[in-house]
């Protein structure tokens, strides 16, 4: 399938090091909002959407994991950016690993959050069905549920609804095309090849992608380090915004500088 036009943001200065943001599953670019005013002090963020995300293009299906990425290379082509270091959680983290497998010269550094490289699929197809039976906003609430903690998410009404609004914006045809493509993902043989120096973030409550599945990813990755975040589910980004960005610089700034 020929790559779309994804809707993005930049941040920062325009001559820094890049960074691009991948969403989960679900989100939106907005989903990073915590994360993007401390790194674009030194970085060129581009937080974009993921296909039938947001204000992203959902053409017809089906899609690839590959088209995803695809998504993606057009993206930093159409920015003129060589080499970026590239950010995903979940959905976003399985663009993100595929690039680097895939693509190596286009990832500097890598982050990997809330991911897999084999998720259960038969939950994903049940939830593309859902979506197009009965569209999105049935399935908000629940969905929501894995991503905060419960605590953090009774103290957070606000999030909570805000998170939903993004889940039942979502085009359905292109949500439950992507709930396919998690559905179909299977990066374990991609791992061994990701030469990006690459740090994997668990949610240590996560119920939807449980930390075996970060460990897998981080095991799989020659050097790879694991941090877990906790208290945090699904979008420990958000319960945990401190502890993230902190690891997310920690991480990035390690590297050297590049066009
Ligand atoms: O939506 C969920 O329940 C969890 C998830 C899996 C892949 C993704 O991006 O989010």
């Amino acid at each position: 399938m020929t790559a779309v036009e994804v809707s993005y943001t930049e941040d920062g200065p325009a001559d820094a090091p890049v960074v691009v943001l991948s969403n989960s599953l679900g989100a939106t670019r907005g989903m990073w909002d915590p994360q993007v005013p401390a790194l674009a002090e030194r970085y060129r963020v581009v937080s974009y959407d993921t296909r039938g995300h947001g204000d992203s293009p959902s053409p017809a299906g089906p899609y690839t994991l590959d088209d995803l990425v695809d998504d993606v290379v057009a993206l930093l082509d159409r920015l003129g950016v060589r080499q970026a270091h590239v950010v995903g959680l979940s959905l976003g983290g399985m663009t993100a690993l595929r690039l680097a497998a895939r693509e190596p010269a286009r990832v500097d550094r890598l982050v990997a959050l809330a991911t897999s490289a084999k998720p259960d699929p038969q939950g994903f197809l049940d939830r593309a069905a859902a979506a197009r039976s009965g569209g999105t906003a049935p399935l908000a609430p629940t969905v929501v549920s894995r991503w905060l903690t419960p605590g953090y998410a009774a103290e957070h009404p606000d999030l909570v609804a805000r998170l939903e609004a993004m889940i039942v914006a979502a085009d359905d045809e292109g949500y439950a095309l992507c709930c396919e493509v998690v559905a179909a993902v299977d990066l374990r043989e991609d791992l061994a090849r990701i030469t990006a120096p690459t740090l994997v973030v668990s949610g240590a409550e996560d119920p939807a992608l449980p930390p075996p599945h970060q460990q897998a990813i981080a095991d799989g990755i020659a050097g790879a380090s694991l941090v877990s975040v906790s208290p945090g589910a699904h979008l420990p980004n958000l319960e945990q915004p401190l502890e993230v960005t902190g690891a997310l610089l920690g991480h990035l700034d390690a590297a050297g500088g590049h066009a």
